[in-house]
């Protein structure tokens, strides 16, 4: 080593063969806190097989922000999406990544939300009337279908029900094979993955023919734009590239926002006093009109505050293309690093009271500094962030209207499961009944 080089990050004691794997698969979120708070900005952790720097902190996210282009790659994190389904805006970099970002960023906007919200509305209605009278009801799962529906219908103006457990399962098990390293590499080679993965290319494939065939004359959506897009150099994109966008939102989008609602119902049922004030304010007007929802101080709230406790997507996982120091320390080219952008979120420096749960608390200055970082931070920033907002309000606002819920072992603590990002887990589960009370507001 020469004599100024500075040393590697230090690292976590972990357990023979696992290492720090446990916590990582846990509640990895509150494993990142406790560790920056006891190591610092930067530290070393092992999962198995696998070793990752974690850079964390406003330092990391300032660093993300300034630097990322230069020292970073995704290509080892997110290239495995592009290589089964060509979705290529995480590993672009430089002008081709913004040119796409813009492309897809018209197809997944809040605008086409608003167009389409009487169907999105429709879809939300019947499936939480369609939850009535379960006793335990799995919320994970059931919003992870309710998602897919939503967003299926944004974009496309269609049902994805039919492919949705050919969706969920093999983006599931791509990004537990890429980015968590749960599984190696080989499990994409399995028969059943295969056959998921060439229904689910079929599917995108299919949606774009029929849509060429038969334009709906609505909104652009994001088919259309698939359909319109040219490269950065005004050449069209060849039609994988073109499958990839169609399919960019269920992938971004089925896990992260069913992880939101079930965490917001959560945060609901711990905490009566908001729910009281979600609730009054929900029955104080009428429809849930698109315009009437910009209008709900508590349950925006409610969003923030839960994407600030349980932040679905923590970190923004890369590798290192060009040796950097970070806050004393050398981080070499090669080595795999998660910016943990979400750890200031917890660090009372930046939110008094962090473990307080406050739907009254003012983002802007954070968002501003960004220390508020549940989409990330940086070049790679989440495009889905104003649609997830509109739609988190959307669901809640139908779910407190129509429904009473219940936890049926409320004495049982919440145990986050990070599979493949962090979640309330398969025991989450609630007892559902139809809210007698309710008034009687058609959508
Ligand atoms: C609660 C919901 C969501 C959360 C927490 C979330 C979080 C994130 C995060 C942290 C990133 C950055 C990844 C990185 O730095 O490598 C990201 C990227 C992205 N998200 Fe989301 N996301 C959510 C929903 C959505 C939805 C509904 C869409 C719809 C299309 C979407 C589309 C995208 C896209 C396209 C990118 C990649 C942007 C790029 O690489 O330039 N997300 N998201």
């Amino acid at each position: 080593m020469a004599v100024d080089q500075l040393a590697p990050p230090p690292a976590v004691p972990g357990i023979p063969l696992l290492g720090n794997a446990l916590p990582m698969m846990g509640d990895v979120q509150g494993f990142l806190v406790d560790t920056y708070r006891r190591m610092g900005p930067v530290f070393q952790v092992r999962a198995l097989n696998q070793s990752f720097v974690i850079m964390a902190g406003e330092s990391a996210n300032r660093f993300l922000i300034e630097h990322g282009e230069a020292v970073f790659t995704s290509a080892e994190s997110f290239g495995g999406l592009d290589q089964q389904f060509n979705m290529r805006v995480h590993v672009l970099r430089g002008r081709p990544h913004r040119h796409l970002r813009k492309q897809l960023a018209a197809g997944v906007s809040r605008d086409l939300l608003a167009a389409r919200w009487d169907d999105v509305m429709a879809v939300t209605d019947r499936t939480l009337r369609s939850w009535e009278g379960d006793p335990a009801l799995p919320v994970v799962d059931r919003f992870q279908r309710l998602a897919a529906d939503q967003l299926s219908i944004a974009f496309t103006g269609a049902s994805s029900a039919a492919r949705f457990e050919q969706l969920r399962s093999a983006f599931e098990l791509v990004l537990d094979a890429t980015i968590t390293g749960k599984w190696p590499r080989a499990v994409l080679r399995w028969p059943a993955h295969r056959r998921a993965r060439a229904e689910i290319l079929a599917f995108a494939r299919e949606a774009l023919e029929q849509r060429a065939q038969h334009p709906t004359g609505g909104p652009a959506d994001l088919l259309d734009r698939a359909l319109a897009a040219t490269d950065e150099n005004g050449q069209p994109y060849p039609p994988e590239v073109r499958a990839g966008m169609a399919l960019q939102g269920y992938f971004a989008g089925i896990n992260t926002v069913a992880y939101l609602y079930s965490f917001m119902l959560y945060a609901l049922l711990r905490h009566p006093e908001v729910l009281d004030r979600v609730r009054a304010e929900v029955d104080a007007g009428g429809p849930l009109t698109f315009e009437r929802l910009r209008d709900m101080p508590a349950l925006h709230g409610l969003v923030l505050e839960t994407l600030r406790v349980y932040p679905p997507a923590p970190g923004s996982a890369r590798t290192v293309t060009k040796a950097f120091d970070f806050e004393g320390f050398r981080i070499e080219q090669g080595r795999r690093v998660i910016v943990a952008a979400s750890v200031p979120h917890l660090l009372p420096e930046h939110f008094p009271e962090p473990e307080r749960f406050d739907i009254d608390r003012d983002f802007a200055a954070a968002r501003k500094a960004s220390v508020y970082a549940p989409f990330s931070v940086g070049g790679h920033t989440c495009l889905g962030a104003g649609m997830t907002e509109v739609l988190a309000v959307a669901t809640m606002a139908t779910l407190v209207r129509r429904l009473t819920v219940e936890l049926p072992r409320p004495e049982r603590p919440l145990r986050i499961t990070a599979t493949p990002g962090p979640n309330p887990g398969k025991r989450f589960k609630v007892a559902v009944s139809s809210r007698q009370e309710q008034a009687d507001y058609s959508t």
